[in-house]
């Protein structure tokens, strides 16, 4: 076997899922791959354009790291086997940590080296230490700071690099392209609509990957950024192109975190399921609510109660309004977050309960408060030991339309708001409607 990219790379020993372990992987309709494929990701930079001391990688959002959600995307996709993550050496243990704490599986941690073709190497060899038939017929490489990548487009890169040696995805050129002099002049501009812009994910067969890094440069591994570059000087591979979507943008400056960061709460409050008890008024308030969260962006669906078929959305939904009518017991949003509890949920993301409590007796309205912002206080901190967001919402079902129409919209706005932002601040809090 060839010497190390990083000379000095410490072997990281690493547990991969075995065979059979491997051949309970079902296939998704429409992505069957009959060849095993497996990931490099590499995480081993610093990230200095960002400004910031924590590597980009390493920038957490909801609680997670960006590399969390970017090992995530990958370990979901049933005929991925292997994922190879390459950090600085100082980050092995933090890497490791993350992969326990969020629960990542077929997932090996690898020091990285001084530049990212070294990191990438380290990668491509250590999925090279096995026996021969553990190796993968493709290799996806994947910056781990593009976390929005999705599995159809991974299964075209990986059946093109199968079929072609080389693939990768590009992205049309926002921007013109200029050569300048050593002035800093113009020194000529290259016709756009002939150029495009690099991206990830890319994919290789390891032949290819491998026989690239042993035969590139000293200059290749210290100033190379492209290995579509590699394959063809190296190996006369000559990549198929393939045009991806607009979210395998890459982050790189501090402006790309607070994005991806929208991106991420966007994906998460798409969706919330509103349960009713059975009550009529409930029903009344969630239909109503549903037209008018509906238009902001958020979809709802409306169960009875979450027994029998409606167990799947303790399994699927981020999101969980409870409706209680009248009487001032958290009984029922007390089951509900032992419900989610046992199902462990959130683990990679925090879960938004909303209490919402519908007052129908005018008494009530004039005492203005059914329940003690105390109870809900409490119930919220044991919940957010569990990564479960808990808010109150109080409103009365007045009988003067117009008014309960104004205060639909009212539980509306702030639902969707709750939903979306997730802010830790009003975890707790009994917002009135
Ligand atoms: N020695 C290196 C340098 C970079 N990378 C990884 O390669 C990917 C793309 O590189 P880039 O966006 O340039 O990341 P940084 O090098 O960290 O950024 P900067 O140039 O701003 O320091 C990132 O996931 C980065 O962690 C790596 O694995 N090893
Ligand atoms: O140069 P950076 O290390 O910022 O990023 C690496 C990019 O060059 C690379 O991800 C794509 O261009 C495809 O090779």
């Amino acid at each position: 076997m060839q010497s190390d990219c990083d000379p000095d790379r410490p072997a990281h020993p690493g547990v991969f899922p075995t065979r059979e372990a491997r051949k309970s992987d079902h296939q998704p309709a429409g992505c069957s791959v009959n060849f095993p494929v497996s990931v490099v990701l590499p995480a081993g930079g610093t990230g200095e354009r960002t400004g910031l001391l924590t590597p980009k990688q390493f920038c957490s959002f909801l609680g997670r790291p960006l590399i969390s959600y970017t090992v995530q995307a990958f370990e979901r996709v049933p005929w991925i086997q292997r994922i190879v993550v390459v950090v600085a050496k100082e980050n092995v243990d933090l890497m490791t940590d993350i992969i326990q704490r969020f629960q990542h599986r077929k997932v090996r941690v690898v020091p990285g080296g001084s530049t990212r073709h070294r990191s990438i190497c380290n990668g491509v060899l250590a999925l090279g230490e096995g026996e021969e038939e553990e190796r993968p017929k493709v290799v996806i490489i994947h910056d781990a700071v593009r976390p929005f990548v999705e599995e159809d487009f991974l299964y075209k890169i990986a059946m093109a690099a199968k079929e072609q040696g080389a693939a990768g995805a590009i992205r049309p050129l926002v921007s013109t392209v200029i050569a300048t002099t050593q002035e800093g002049y113009l020194d000529h501009s290259l016709e756009r609509a002939k150029y495009r812009a690099s991206e990830m994910p890319q994919g290789f067969t390891y032949d290819v990957i491998y026989q690239a890094y042993q035969r590139c440069s000293e200059s290749d591994f210290e100033f190379g950024t492209e290995c579509l570059h590699l394959a063809l000087q190296y190996c006369g591979t000559n990549a198929k192109l393939l045009q991806g979507p607009p979210t395998l943008w890459k982050v790189t400056y501090k402006r790309d975190l607070a994005a991806a960061e929208s991106i991420i709460k966007e994906t998460l409050s798409g969706t919330a399921c509103v349960i009713t008890g059975g009550s009529a008024q409930a029903v009344t308030l969630a239909d109503a609510l549903q037209k008018a969260v509906g238009a902001l962006d958020t979809e709802l669906d409306v169960i009875p109660d979450l027994l029998g078929e409606n167990a799947r959305y303790l399994l699927k939904e981020s999101n969980f309004i409870q409706v209680s009518v009248n009487g001032s017991s958290l009984s029922e949003v007390e089951t509900l977050l032992r419900d989610l509890e046992a199902v462990n949920q959130a683990v990679l993301h925090p879960l938004v309960v909303i209490w919402m409590h519908l007052s129908t007796s005018d008494e009530l309205s004039v005492s203005g408060r059914a329940v003690e912002p105390a109870a809900i206080m409490d119930l919220a901190s044991a919940a957010k030991l569990q990564n479960i967001l808990l808010y109150g919402i109080q409103l009365h079902q007045s009988k003067d339309a117009e008014l309960w129409e104004r205060s639909v919209l009212k539980v509306a706005e702030i639902t969707s708001a709750l939903i979306r932002e997730r802010s830790p601040a009003l975890v707790g809090q009994l917002l009135q409607a």
